[in-house]
């Protein structure tokens, strides 16, 4: 069942905020904001990979955003029967996936790899422990996968996580809810899906489609 966390952040709703900032185009909510910023530093839609892309920068706006106003809400749409749920918020012109995902109590998300695309993860709620492990060399399934090393990142900390550093799982260890905004660029996994790995085993399996379970702010069928 559906259950937008909301309810549970009530402190954080309506907290007044920037009332000195412009008005015009530049939005006043400073999620809002993040959401625009994010989407200007990733250019205009014209070419599809982000070679070119400043994770620097992406990674600054991303810490410079404080998470606790709560702003983010509207998106937080949980489901405790699932793992995680993936909230979609902005597609950047065509060149990312902006999405919060909501992390059920006790659960996470499989070992899986992330489509040769950079991944930028920040907390906004709770915390979240990222265990990281060797890509196997054969995906055939021979051996368990090597961990690498573990951290848990607390509220506002952001991530970053790629191909190249290997392969991950997120895990909610926490009794409530948590919440994090992730930033994909570029959006293969959306396109293309991503694989999933067997801990023991290292076996690889392809899921076609990471599906979404809200888009900008409804829920979908
Ligand atoms: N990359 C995962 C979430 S996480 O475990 O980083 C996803 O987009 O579903
Ligand atoms: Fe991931």
């Amino acid at each position: 069942m559906a259950v937008n966390i909301a309810s549970s952040h009530m402190p954080y709703v309506g907290t007044p905020f920037d009332a000195r900032a412009p008005l015009g185009n530049i939005p006043t909510d400073r999620f809002d904001r993040l959401v625009l910023a994010l989407k200007k530093a990733l250019g205009p839609s014209s070419g599809l990979t982000s070679d070119d892309v400043d994770v620097d920068f992406l990674h600054l706006l991303m810490e410079d955003y404080d998470g606790t106003d709560g702003r983010w809400a509207r998106y937080a749409f949980g489901d405790g029967s699932r793992g995680y749920t993936r909230n979609l918020v902005d597609e950047g012109n065509g060149k990312s996936n902006l999405l919060v995902l909501v992390w059920s109590p006790g659960k996470g998300s499989p070992i899986h790899d992330h489509g040769n695309a950079h991944c930028l993860m920040k907390i906004l709620k709770g915390n979240l422990t990222e265990t990281r492990y060797e890509c196997p060399q054969h995906g055939d399934g021979e051996q368990p996968l090597r961990k690498i090393s573990q951290k848990t990142y607390k509220e506002n900390q952001v991530a970053y996580m790629a191909d190249e550093l290997g392969l991950h799982k997120v895990i909610n260890e926490g009794s409530d809810f948590a919440v994090s905004l992730h930033l994909y660029t570029p959006p293969n996994v959306a396109k293309g899906g991503c694989n999933i790995f067997d801990e023991k085993t290292g076996r690889k399996s392809h899921v076609p489609s990471c599906n979404y379970y809200s888009a900008y702010g409804q829920l979908l069928k």
